[in-house]
């Protein structure tokens, strides 16, 4: 058997060559590359699949997807059996097999070797939930990890096609034995339609929600929204834009596009009084803009909804009467600093700062009761632990609650139900929202005027080797190049409100720099002079 099954796999070597000296390493989000120099890491990540999946005897998942990025790239990352994003020990073993060249020998020693480490056999039970955006590039992947997995006797579960937050729901919820909801993708709509309907309508005077118009990147999203918009639309006009039928995916569109050029979609003329969403590629990440009376763009960002969910949440527990819940707020560094201070100084909740990458926030938001995260980019959810679910449950049920109280303990339910628990999730978060706007009558202009914005700017930066830059402090403080941090502490305090740190990105060769300032023009100047800092120290 295991004889057959290294041949299987030297025949994949043969078949998926890895190019000659290519290095790669298991980034903030997987592996991600030009999607032609891919196949052999998807070898390579099929056979780390399954031995995750038996370890944990559980089903795991694998995300063919390279995100925002264009649509040349592409990607994989791996879902734990939680939803959670792969656990960080086992990025090592993810490191160390794609360090193996295409000798046979020795990759299959190195397999046997983590076999007897993991205490696993090639013949346990191993099941894989597979599934993949919709780059041209992804059904051939797709496909290369089905044959890897398969060498190691793995069963998948082929979703086909589908965002990144929809397969972390199918592998949570198929094991958690569907308490958390149905394993397809027909469970995943049920339930997030089924709860904004039911949030809507146990609401006295909710208003009917307005219309929202939906940059969908022309990628996964689009098809995905279409039918939330079609099954929702006695409740909530969704148009889409930027469905995939001309454009290409992420081209001058989508989140990520919106929000590091502070502009519209490219082709979106924006009307006055109307408001705007942008998906990213493989729909987990959000962002709104409208325009104003005065013309100006506006966009509402990750931040926004640490805030907006922060204070809905803190009014319905109030109402509730639930005391003593330990609520908190996730950032990174790239939170725009007013956010911080608006809900540190202004709503009283407590705020910590973690290194960029969606696991690390996931992480510290399990240590509250209500742990809210978002990436400034717009990738973020809630989390609820099971003694919150609980109590908001007993408080919905308990008789000898008045009725203004059991239904905001039952909007709680309803809104935790709209909210995917698993990862960031574009569709769950609008509707979420969307929710929220009509339930407390706000509008998109006074969600943005809850706080102001210091004006800020991101700049990406070629150099020789990114690895050069190495931070602490949940990156906020430089630590190699030695001098650089001097240097940008030195610029920095030239600028009124001056904030600004570096890091090396983990899903693009570049050096990032962030800067904000008491002005555009400032933050501008001050983002350019890091730069150079950085270009100087690197060279
Ligand atoms: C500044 C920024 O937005 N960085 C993004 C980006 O990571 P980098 O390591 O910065 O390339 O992609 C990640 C995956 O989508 C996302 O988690 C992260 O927030
Ligand atoms: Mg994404």
């Amino acid at each position: 058997m295991t004889h057959i099954a290294k041949q299987k796999l030297g025949q994949l070597l043969i078949q998926y060559p890895k190019p000659a000296g290519l290095t790669m390493g298991y980034g903030t989000s997987g592996f991600r590359a030009r999607s032609d120099i891919l196949p052999w890491i998807m070898v390579r990540m099929g056979l780390l699949a399954s031995l995750r999946a038996k370890v944990k005897k559980a089903c795991v998942g694998v995300m063919i997807t390279a995100s925002h990025n264009p649509e040349c790239d592409n990607g994989v990352k791996l879902i734990d059996p939680m939803g959670e994003m792969l656990d960080q020990s086992w990025e090592v073993y993810a490191n160390n097999l794609a360090t193996f060249d295409d000798n046979i020998d020795e990759l299959w020693e190195y397999i046997e070797l983590l076999m007897n480490q993991l205490n696993v056999q090639p013949q346990d039970e191993a099941v894989i939930a597979l599934a993949h955006d919709t780059r041209q590039s992804s059904i051939p992947l797709a496909y290369v990890i089905r044959q890897s997995a398969q060498v190691l006797h793995s069963i998948i579960l082929d979703f086909d096609l589908m965002t990144t937050p929809q397969l972390h729901y199918v592998v949570r919820c198929y094991n958690d034995d569907c308490s958390y909801g149905h394993y397809t993708e027909a469970g995943y709509f049920d339930k997030l339609c089924t709860a904004f309907q039911n949030l809507i309508e146990m609401s006295p005077g909710a208003q009917r929600p307005e219309q929202v118009i939906v940059d969908a990147a022309n990628g996964v999203g689009a098809v995905k929204l279409q039918y939330v918009a079609a099954r929702l639309s006695k409740l909530i006009h969704i148009d889409v834009l930027n469905d995939g039928t001309q454009g290409h995916l992420n081209d001058c569109c989508g989140a990520d596009y919106v929000k590091l050029l502070q502009k519209p979609p490219a082709g979106i003329e924006l009307r006055p009084s109307l408001k705007y969403c942008s998906i990213d590629g493989d729909a987990d990440r959000l962002v709104y803009f409208f325009i104003n009376s005065k013309k100006q763009f506006c966009m509402l960002d990750g931040d926004r909804f640490s805030v907006l969910y922060a204070s809905f949440l803190h009014t319905k527990l109030q109402q509730a009467k639930l005391n003593d819940v330990k609520i908190g707020v996730i950032q990174t560094a790239y939170a725009n600093g007013s956010s911080t201070d608006y809900l540190i100084n202004t709503m009283h909740v407590p705020v910590a700062c973690v290194p960029t990458g969606v696991k690390f926030l996931h992480h510290k938001a399990q240590d509250y009761d209500i742990g809210i995260y978002f990436e400034a980019n717009g990738h973020g959810t809630v989390l609820f632990s099971d003694d919150i679910k609980n109590k908001i449950k007993t408080a919905v049920d308990d008789q000898s609650r008045t009725a203004e109280e059991r239904l905001a303990a039952n909007q709680l339910r309803a809104f935790i139900n709209i909210i995917n628990e698993t990862v960031g999730d574009a569709i769950a978060d609008l509707l979420a929202t969307e929710a929220i706007f009509a339930i407390m009558h706000l509008t998109i202009e006074q969600w943005l005027q809850l706080y102001t914005d210091i004006p800020q700017r991101q700049l990406k930066v070629s150099v020789r080797d990114r690895t050069m830059i190495q931070t602490t402090d949940a990156e906020r403080c430089c630590t190699a190049p030695a001098y650089l941090q001097d240097r940008i502490d030195q610029i920095v305090s030239k600028y009124q409100r001056g904030r600004s740190f570096v890091r090396p990105s983990g899903t693009e060769d570049v050096v990032r720099v962030y800067a904000e300032a008491h002005t555009q023009a400032d933050a501008d100047k001050l983002a350019n002079e890091v730069r150079l800092a950085v270009e100087e120290f690197t060279r």
